[in-house]
């Protein structure tokens, strides 16, 4: 593989995609801490939040007051998850700039994740992709269960390429290809890329892998060799879907970094700072450090 010297974009999912499961109210205090001290630590695009129904993810129900208060830095982005017409008015109200809509290769988990199947969510999300390309702001897409999925079990890249193919059509400039209970392995996430790039152009591609099996950073390396070079992950392993029993924390930042940087790839992001976040955030929700990075880097005090 030639990677080094070429770029890899990561996407921090943390405040989002790690925070969404936890089960104690975290006070909007610290998670606008954390999506600064990310900031601070050279992340350059952080999911911030969702403007989901709080009766169905409460975590998230501050997601006005954590965009009201962000404040605009250069060269970050912000994206927010938006399910429908009426997070995407809430999110644009409190100045969110990129929005994500999220889909599934698996229809159990749809309905379970978004309470209707997959093709009347892709239904759903016409209008909403029709509001925001009259408000110039880009949306991602995401594809859940690409790798497997809790209530289905096996899913065949045919079904993932059909979903990714249908958002890249209706304008996602970025489709995130979700290993939603990190059942992937590298050559089954390989042959899943591989079908999606016949019909998604890899450049517009993102892996989004959690770390369930300790697979992740060997299936996000597979695919790299493919020609991914958009990484979704959350600090100090954080992360876990609601609706989808089993899932565990999204593959660590710090580790995507730290192999990065052993292969020569620059991020932009400061390690020891990352790091120093993770022990922060996990103090805060009162659990251990997952992470091996971050546990192997540890601070003295930690
Ligand atoms: C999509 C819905 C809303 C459908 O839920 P529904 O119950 O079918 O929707 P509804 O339109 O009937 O609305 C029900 C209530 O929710 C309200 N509502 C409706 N929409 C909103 C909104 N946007 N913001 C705030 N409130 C909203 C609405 O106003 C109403 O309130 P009520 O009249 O009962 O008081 C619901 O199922 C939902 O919010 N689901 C979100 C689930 C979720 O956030 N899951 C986690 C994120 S996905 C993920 O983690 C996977 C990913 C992306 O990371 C990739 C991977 O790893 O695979």
């Amino acid at each position: 593989m030639n990677l080094p010297g070429s770029s890899v974009r990561l996407v921090e999912v943390g405040p989002r995609d790690g925070l969404q499961n936890e089960p104690g109210t975290i006070p909007t205090a610290v998670k606008l801490s954390l999506i600064e001290r990310l900031a601070d630590a050279g992340l350059t695009w952080i999911e911030a939040t969702a403007f989901v129904s709080p009766k169905w993810v409460p975590q998230m129900a501050d997601h006005g007051e954590i965009m009201t208060a962000l404040a605009p830095r250069p060269g970050v982005r912000y994206p927010v998850l938006a399910p429908n017409l009426k997070g995407l008015e809430a999110a644009v109200a409190a100045g969110a700039r990129d929005v994500a809509v999220f889909a599934a290769a698996s229809e159990s988990f749809s309905r379970k994740n978004i309470n209707c199947g997959i093709d009347d969510s892709l239904d759903r999300f016409a209008p909403v992709m029709e509001r925001a390309r009259a408000l110039d702001i880009p949306v991602r897409g995401y594809v859940s269960c690409t790798l497997g999925c809790p209530y289905e079990g096996e899913i065949p890249p045919e079904a993932v390429a059909r979903v990714a193919a249908r958002l890249h059509a209706m304008g996602c400039h970025e489709i995130s290809l979700g290993d939603t209970i990190g059942t992937g392995t590298p050559l089954k996430a390989r042959r899943m890329v591989e079908r999606v790039a016949e019909v998604v152009p890899m450049a517009q591609l993102a892996a989004h892998f959690h770390d369930t099996y300790g697979q992740a950073l060997a299936n996000l390396y597979a695919v790299m060799e493919l020609g991914i070079r958009t990484i979704d992950a959350s600090v100090a392993g954080l992360g876990g879907c609601p609706y989808a029993r089993g899932a565990s924390g999204n593959v660590a930042t710090e580790d995507v970094v730290y192999m990065l940087h052993g292969m020569g790839i620059d991020t932009g992001v400061d390690l020891a700072a990352l790091v120093e976040t993770a022990h922060w955030i996990c103090g805060q929700l009162g659990r251990p450090v997952n992470s091996r990075v971050a546990r192997a880097m540890a601070p003295c005090d930690a």
